[in-house]
């Protein structure tokens, strides 16, 4: 099997907010293709990281590499064509139908009104929401697990090679949000290619969603592996408790049957 290259990479890449470090030295890599799920608690720079990738903030010490290329060098507006980004507060345009909303950054890239007509539909196919019924609704009129399928829908609109997730399914409930989880992981690999990175502090959507899973803690990384050798030989102490966590957690479940 051909190695997948190397699409993004953090060489020592520090962060502070004056005196305040919150990357004291980030370095990894990710493949072409992978989904990278990013976990850790409140305040451990998840997504300080993902803003340092699509360049809404810069570093303050060392290089973010896009393909190789010092993404610093790259034109903004070239660099954030390739990055679709998806947050928690979903962010759709109240004004605009969800067409509309999907159809953002096609218009802005200019594209025919029939081929931006063919992928609104065709987004709308793939996050499982019938064109015919919701294309014309406003952002009010939808669920919020629906308008969540919007913000992904928009994010993969200009097809992107990169996407980037910060707690896409915070605020939605359980059983929603495993719905979608099940969805987005169908979606990642039907489009082969694409490299997603998502942060969550829910351990089974990291777990269950990334190809790979970064543990980050106090703004260093505690451990960035398949989730099956993470399980199987947590590296760090604090990654040793996490996983306790998640055994007290079942055990409580296994009390209840
Ligand atoms: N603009 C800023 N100025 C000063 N400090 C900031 C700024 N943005 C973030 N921070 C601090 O950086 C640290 C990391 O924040 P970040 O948002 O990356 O955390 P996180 O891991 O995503 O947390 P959460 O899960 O709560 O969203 C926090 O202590 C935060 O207060």
């Amino acid at each position: 099997m051909v190695a997948k290259q190397t699409v993004l990479e953090f060489q020592h890449v520090v962060k502070k907010y004056g005196s305040q470090v919150i990357l004291p030295d980030l370095s990894f890599t990710v493949r072409e293709g992978e989904f990278i799920t990013i976990l850790g608690s409140s305040g451990s720079g998840k997504t300080t990281t993902l803003k340092l990738i699509n360049h809404l903030i810069e570093p303050t010490q060392g290089k973010i590499l896009l393909k190789g290329q010092d993404s610093q060098a790259l034109d903004l507006i070239a660099l954030r064509r390739q990055m679709g980004y998806v947050v928690q507060s979903i962010g759709l345009f109240p004004h605009m139908t969800v067409a509309e909303n999907i159809a953002t950054v096609p218009k802005l890239l200019k594209w025919s009104s029939p081929k931006i007509e063919q992928r609104v539909k065709e987004l709308l196919e793939l996050v499982q929401l019938d064109p015919e019924k919701y294309q014309k609704r406003y952002p009010r009129q939808l669920s919020g697990g629906q308008q969540q399928r919007v913000g992904v829908a928009r994010a993969l609109a200009a097809n992107p090679e990169f996407v980037l997730f910060d707690e896409p399914f915070g605020a939605i409930d359980a059983l929603t949000r495993l719905e979608l989880q099940k969805q987005l992981k169908t979606i990642h690999q039907s489009l082969g290619q694409k490299t997603f990175l998502l942060v969550t502090h829910d351990i089974a959507e990291a777990f269950y969603l990334g190809d790979r899973v970064m543990i980050m803690h106090e703004g260093k990384i505690e451990a960035f592996d398949k989730p099956q050798k993470i399980i199987q030989n947590p590296p760090t102490p604090f990654v040793q408790n996490l996983m306790a966590t998640v055994k007290a957690e079942q055990k409580m479940w296994e009390g209840l049957e």
